[in-house]
């Protein structure tokens, strides 16, 4: 392409497989495909884009702009990109279902490697009894440095909305599992997100599809702020993360590094090892540092 054409910029709100919703500037949005087979947009891509019909309705992706950041989890076989340039990763978890702990500490570890800081939204805290050992469960999340937000979004929407405040400016990407809250957190905070989510459909002509892939919904009129909502949790692999990087990626073992006797401790077994010394105190808890043991063992399988 001669260097002369000056490319336009948006960003991308939806995708669905080759199409992509890209918001302009200006707030209109326009249907875009990629050059060639194969993608590697997510949303909340910034593009580079040219018109490819009269009404400018139309485009086509041209180049990715570089990323402040992406957060993806990464299996033995497949990437799955959830989203771009994001502010902050809301994990969410409920009184009920009982969370997982694997799966909060899987996305915590993927968000430290891409670098965006980890809030925990802790639903249905009107279920007390439940919530209550939520709450201890979460306290070493909290000790870690990640902040939690207590919230009843459907018996206390309004107390929700206040605690929810620190969304209120840049784009805020939302994991959870299912049955936690998330279409109720949407509602919420999104009040025109049925119609957000039907013209996206529309546009992609994707119609219910759209509902198993990541969509980006504004906050506020002033397009400040964005909560993106993504399926895909339950399986969450880390292949991206070097095995020897794994204990820095956890906040309670990161504090113990270097104390080691041994400079290449796996902090499984080896005497003098100031982790082992830490879950003796019990300032690490017996489940992350199996979740750890368990994790340093999928990273160091060799792939067939
Ligand atoms: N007790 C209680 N129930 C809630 C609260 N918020 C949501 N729920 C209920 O939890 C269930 C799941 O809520 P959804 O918002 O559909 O959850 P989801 O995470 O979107 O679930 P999927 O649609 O399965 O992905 C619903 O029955 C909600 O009514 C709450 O604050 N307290
Ligand atoms: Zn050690």
């Amino acid at each position: 392409m001669p260097q002369t054409i000056e490319l336009d910029i948006g960003r991308v709100i939806a995708g669905h497989g080759r199409h992509y919703i890209v918001e302009t500037p200006e707030g209109r949005e326009v249907q875009c495909s990629t050059r060639g087979k194969k993608s590697d947009c997510v949303v909340g891509d910034r593009v580079r884009w040219q018109v490819t019909d009269s009404r400018g309705h139309e485009g086509v992706i041209e180049a990715i702009e570089p990323r402040r950041n992406l957060f993806y989890r990464q299996d033995e076989w497949k990437t799955k990109s959830f989203a771009a340039n994001l502010d902050r990763l809301l994990v969410m978890v409920a009184a009920e279902p009982v969370f997982s702990e694997s799966q909060l500490t899987r996305a915590l570890i993927a968000a430290a490697h891409a670098g965006i800081p980890a809030h925990i939204l802790l639903n249905k805290t009107d279920l007390t009894e439940a919530a209550a050992a939520a709450r201890e469960r979460l306290a070493p999340y909290a000790a870690m440095g990640h902040p939690i937000i207590e919230v009843a979004l459907k018996t206390r929407p309004d107390e929700a909305r206040e605690r929810l405040a620190a969304l209120s400016s840049g784009a805020t990407l939302v994991l959870g599992p299912s049955g936690t809250g998330k279409s109720t957190l949407v509602n919420l905070l999104v009040p025109d997100a049925a119609a957000q989510v039907g013209e996206i459909s529309t546009a992609l002509n994707s119609g219910r599809h759209t509902t198993t892939h990541t969509r980006w919904y504004w906050l506020d009129r002033a397009h400040e702020a964005a909560l993106i909502d993504s399926p895909g949790f339950q399986e969450f692999g880390l292949r991206q993360v070097p095995v020897a990087d794994l204990a820095a990626l956890m906040p309670d073992f990161a504090r113990h590094l270097g104390e080691c006797r041994f400079a290449n401790c796996s902090h499984d077994h080896e005497p003098g090892c100031q982790v082992l010394a830490a879950l003796e105190r019990g300032e690490i808890t017996d489940i992350r540092h199996r979740i750890y043991l368990d994790l340093r063992e999928e990273l160091t399988r060799t792939r067939w």
